[in-house]
């Protein structure tokens, strides 16, 4: 799957170039205006008054920017940023051997923390209310509980699933943030900051193209923006024009909403199958060869979000747009959607 250009996943080919292209300060990080104007005014009161911030959830769907803002907040308290993961904690000695590291004020980030275990979340609870960790040396009937005390420090954790977090770790969370897809404009200004970046000329028709193809997720943009470089490298003067990135993204079949071969199986299977719907999500990960959960976390999100499918209690139904944007006529549909 992840062979897909416009997937919202990262690679490790993306990596390489997303280090050199992630906005170090807000005043660099695009879009997202309310997560924005949000976060300035808790910044800078905890600013205010030399405290750490406030513990941040952010979640939203891959490739919209999480992992940039944790840094960006790092940057704008001043403080360093350590890096974990969920499945990187497996025990507490885990978690407390990265806690104790910190200095006050800092930042820990936690990425996809919806897959910490059950017996680590325990142990954070406290950490995350009262800085302090409670952990068990020794075993048997020598075992004894010590409590180390923490330095105030801000746990950033990032998913993609906040539904899958439990509810006692949600709630302590005081800053919940959700990322939005991006619209054109400022799709179109991560582009053209990215092109910069990479010393390429582009004419703004060419960088709206992309973005317009980018599903609103940054990490797209910019792979997009790789692929028709390396085209107009190729193909013609090494700048970017719109009859360039045209050529190039037709070459690599990401249709003018962003949708590729997968997402057109997706929604033509519905339609030819399941007759547009209602169907079952578990039963359109089966038709088409995925995991459920890839569908929900993954494809799912930005067809909704262009109205292209609906969550219905029974299940998923291709809308009126789907019909029409892959050449169905409505009416094909009996209930007439
Ligand atoms: N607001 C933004 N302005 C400019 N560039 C951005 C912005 N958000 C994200 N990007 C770019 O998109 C790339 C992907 O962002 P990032 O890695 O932060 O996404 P993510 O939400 O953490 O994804 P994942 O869910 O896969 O961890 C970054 O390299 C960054 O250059
Ligand atoms: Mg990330």
């Amino acid at each position: 799957m992840d062979d897909r250009v416009v997937s919202g996943e990262t690679t490790n080919f993306d990596e390489r170039f997303e280090q050199s292209l992630r906005p170090e300060y807000l005043s660099q990080y695009i879009g997202q205006e309310k997560v924005k104007d949000n976060l300035s005014i808790f910044i800078e009161a905890a600013k205010g008054r030399s405290e750490s911030l406030d513990h941040v959830l952010l979640y939203g769907p891959p490739g919209l920017g999480k992992t940039t803002l944790a840094t960006v907040i790092a940057n704008e308290m001043n403080v360093n940023i350590k890096m974990t993961s969920g499945p990187a904690i497996e025990r507490p000695g885990d978690l407390a051997a990265v806690v104790s590291s910190l200095e006050p004020g800092d930042v820990l980030f936690i990425d996809e923390i919806h897959r910490l275990n059950r017996a680590i979340e325990e142990v954070l609870y406290p950490a995350m209310e009262d800085f302090c960790l409670d952990i068990v040396v020794g075993k048997g009937p020598t075992a004894r509980s010590i409590r180390l005390d923490l330095p105030p420090f801000t746990l950033i954790g990032a998913t993609t699933r906040a539904g899958a977090l439990s509810a006692p770790l949600r709630d302590r969370f005081g800053v919940p943030l959700r990322l939005e897809f991006y619209g054109e404009e400022p799709l179109t200004e991560i582009v053209v900051r990215s092109a910069v970046i990479f010393d390429v000329t582009i004419d703004r028709l060419a960088a709206i193209e992309i973005a317009k193809r980018s599903r609103g997720t940054p990490r797209i943009a910019n792979r997009l923006l790789r692929r028709v470089r390396d085209y107009a490298q190729v193909r013609g003067d090494g700048s970017i024009t719109l009859q360039t990135s045209r050529e190039a993204l037709e070459m690599l079949q990401v249709d003018s909403h962003g949708l590729d071969h997968i997402d057109h199986k997706l929604i033509t299977g519905m339609i030819e199958r399941f007759q547009g719907g209602p169907v079952g999500v578990d039963t359109i990960a089966a038709s088409i060869g995925e995991e459920s959960v890839t569908i929900e976390d993954v494809y799912e999100p930005y067809l909704l979000q262009i109205g292209f499918i609906q969550r219905t209690p029974r299940g998923r139904v291709a809308t009126a747009l789907a019909y029409n944007h892959f050449g169905y006529a409505v009416s094909d549909n009996e209930s007439g959607r």
